[in-house]
């Protein structure tokens, strides 16, 4: 698979703020790339570097196999984005803003704005100017704006932003036909793991301008989330008694009473005898999913404030 975006060492400071720091990123063609981080983290910053709107301080970009330069052009016009709050010509219809961008974009295909405002589903506007559009709405066509140029690559910031409950549903399949009827690469930012962990098939975890982690949502399902949790009245014993006399070494103790086990290899059974033989408090033993809010709070030692829900 070949690499839309890649980043080395990407950094930005203002004064004496690091923004973003030391940032090495690949987003591969075809996939959807979710960015989280909490607010501040600086997913807007590093996405407006992506664009040339920003300048970064240290490292580089490459987009499209192509080196992002100050003066560079042609691998921007494969981008569609929509950064921050979307910004429109209040008193034009949503119909007029996108014949405004097609034209500023070179982009003549005739069809391309209707369809595009019907895959953002944005009913009954005709006629009516963007000043009277819900915060929802608003969003809805400033997606509607990222695509209708059909680029090969989508850079939402936050797309989900005031949409409600049914929006939130729509857009999530939006993004998933993007990019698996229309073959669009898309980068999505957001601080809610709930919505990321739905629709990425990458999550890339920002944190105070660093990335903690990149890695596929494939690999963390299968090789994360299960463990075995012991609760006990005696962590200590627990502890001593799994390793020394149990051979097993991959666990945690969590708080006064339990004990978790990754990757086990006996069964349960055989771990509760082993554990009644050598005297072990036991009240009880779970197989658990570990959570992937836990994963990734854990990740970020608990500081990262990752928003669950809504
Ligand atoms: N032009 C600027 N001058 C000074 N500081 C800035 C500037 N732009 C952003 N920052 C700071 O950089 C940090 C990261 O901001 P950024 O908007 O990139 O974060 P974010 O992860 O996108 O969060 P949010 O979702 O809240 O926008 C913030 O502390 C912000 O105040």
């Amino acid at each position: 698979m070949t690499e839309l975006i890649r980043t080395r060492l990407l950094s930005k400071t203002y004064g004496m703020a690091d923004v973003v720091t030391n940032v090495s990123m690949k987003v591969r063609s075809g996939e959807i790339y979710g960015f989280l981080g909490p607010n501040g983290a600086g997913k807007s910053t590093l996405m407006k570097m992506l664009l040339n709107l920003v300048k970064p301080t240290g490292g580089e970009i490459e987009l499209f196999g192509e080196r992002l330069l100050p003066g560079t052009i042609e691998p921007l016009k494969r981008i569609g984005h929509m950064i921050e709050a979307p910004v429109f010509y209040e008193k034009l219809t949503a119909e007029q803003n996108l014949e405004l961008h097609c034209e500023y974009m070179g982009y003549h295909r005739s069809g391309a704005i209707r369809e595009a405002l019907e895959l953002v589903q944005l009913r009954g506007i005709e006629g009516k100017p963007v000043k009277q559009f819900s915060l929802g709405m608003r969003q809805r066509l400033g997606i509607a704006r990222a695509i209708c140029t059909r680029p090969e690559l989508l850079l939402l910031d936050e797309p989900i932003n005031g949409l409600d409950p049914e929006g939130i549903q729509e857009t999530r399949s939006l993004f998933r036909r993007l990019c698996d009827e229309y073959g669009m690469t898309l980068l999505i930012s957001s601080h809610m793991l709930a919505e990321i962990e739905q629709i990425a098939d990458t999550i890339g975890v920002l944190d105070r301008g660093r990335l903690l982690q990149e890695v596929s949502m494939e690999s963390i399902r299968s090789s994360k989330t299960d463990y075995v949790e012991i609760s006990t009245t005696d962590v200590k014993l627990c502890a001593f008694v799994l390793d020394d006399r149990l051979g097993i070494r991959n666990y945690k103790i969590v708080g006064n009473t339990a004990v978790r086990i990754y990757a086990m290899s006996m069964t349960q059974e055989e771990l509760f005898k082993g554990l009644i033989l050598n005297d072990v408090p036991v009240t009880a033993i779970n197989r658990r999913h570990h959570s992937l809010e836990e994963y990734f709070l854990e990740l970020t030692r608990g500081g990262g404030g990752y928003a669950a829900s809504h």
